[in-house]
C-alpha cells in the first residue's frame, strides 16, 4: 500500500499540487485520473521520488520515504517498476537486452537465472518468441509489453505506468490496460496508473482518484463513477460521446425497470 500525505508542489508561483492526500491499494489498479494539466504527472513523480514535494510525504507498506535516508530511499527505489509513455526502451538492445537489463543493474542474480527470468517474463506478456528482436521491429502495442516485462522483471512491488495506452488504437490500448490489471493481481504489486482515457476507467479502474486543478476532488471506482454529482467529474465523463450515450442507456434501462415495477 502506497500512502500519501498532504502533497504540495508549485513550480515559482505557479501552483501544481495543492494538499493532496489517499491510498494507493495493494493488489489493486489505482488510477490517477484528469484533463490535462491537472499535476498528474507531477504527482507521481512526487511518489516516485523524481522531484520533491514542497510539503508532505510518501509512505510505501508502512515506510516513510520522501525525507528518508538516502539507503532506505534506494531500497524502496529497488521494488519500483516504471511503464514510461514512450515505453523508453533502449533502441540498441534486443528486446531480451532490454528487459534483462534492470536484473544486471539492480541485482547480482547469475546470467542463467537472469535468462530465466527474463523469458517468464516475456512469455507472461505475450512475447515469448521476440527475444532477438529489435525495439524498431516492433509495434506499439509491442513495445509496451516489452516495458512492461521490463518493469516487472525485478519482481517489482509497486509499478507506476504513465498514460500506458497512449499512441495504441484502442484494442490494444485495452489489451495493454488488461495486461497491467491481470499482472497486478496475480504478483499483488501496488500500481498506479496515470491516465486521462475514460475506457481504462471502464476496463481497469478498480480504484480511481480524480484531480481537478492539483486537488483531489473525487475518489472511488468505475462502479460509482457515472452516478457522480460532482460537476467537474461529469463534465470530464461526458465530454466523451460514448459516455454521454451510456449513461443514456443506463437511465433509460431505469426508467423501463421502475416503469415495470410500477404496474405490477
Ligand atoms: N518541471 C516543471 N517546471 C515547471 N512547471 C511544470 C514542471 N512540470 C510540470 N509543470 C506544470 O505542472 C502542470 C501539471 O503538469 P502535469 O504534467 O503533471 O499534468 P498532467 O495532469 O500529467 O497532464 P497530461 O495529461 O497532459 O500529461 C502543468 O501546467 C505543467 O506545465
Amino acid at each position: 500500500m502506497i500512502e500519501i500525505h498532504n502533497i504540495h508542489k508549485s513550480f515559482g508561483d505557479k501552483k501544481v499540487l495543492d494538499g493532496i492526500s489517499g491510498v494507493f491499494e495493494t493488489g489493486k489498479t489505482n488510477l490517477l485520473l484528469g484533463a490535462s494539466g491537472t499535476g498528474k504527472s507531477v504527482l507521481l513523480k512526487c511518489i516516485v521520488g523524481l522531484i520533491k514535494p514542497d510539503i508532505g510525504s510518501v509512505t510505501f507498506d508502512g515506510t516513510y520515504f520522501t525525507n528518508n535516508k538516502l539507503d532506505i530511499r534506494q531500497e524502496i527505489r529497488r521494488k519500483i517498476g516504471m511503464l514510461f509513455q514512450s515505453s523508453a526502451l533502449f533502441d540498441s538492445m534486443s528486446v531480451e537486452q532490454n528487459v534483462e537489463f534492470p536484473l544486471k543493474m539492480l541485482s547480482d542474480m547469475p546470467k542463467d537465472e537472469r535468462m530465466d527470468r527474463v523469458n517468464f517474463c516475456l512469455q507472461r506478456v505475450g512475447l515469448e518468441n521476440s527475444n532477438k528482436k529489435m525495439p524498431s521491429e516492433l509495434s506499439g502495442g509491442m513495445k509496451k509489453r516489452v516495458g512492461i516485462a521490463r518493469a516487472i522483471a525485478p519482481n517489482c512491488t509497486y509499478l507506476f505506468c504513465d498514460e500506458p495506452n497512449s499512441g495504441l488504437d484502442p484494442l490494444t490500448a485495452i489489451k495493454i490496460d488488461e495486461l497491467i490489471a491481470e499482472i497486478t493481481a496475480e504478483y499483488g504489486i501496488t500500481t498506479i496508473v496515470v491516465t486521462h482515457d475514460m475506457n481504462s476507467v471502464i476496463e481497469i479502474g478498480e480504484k480511481i482518484m480524480f484531480l481537478y486543478e492539483g486537488k483531489k476532488i473525487w475518489e472511488g471506482t468505475r462502479d460509482d463513477i457515472l452516478d457522480t454529482d460532482v460537476r467537474e467529474l461529469n463534465d470530464f465523463i461526458f465530454a466523451n460521446r460514448l459516455m454521454r450515450d451510456a449513461k443514456k442507456i443506463e437511465e433509460e434501462e431505469e426508467e423501463a425497470e421502475q416503469n415495470s415495477q410500477n404496474k405490477e
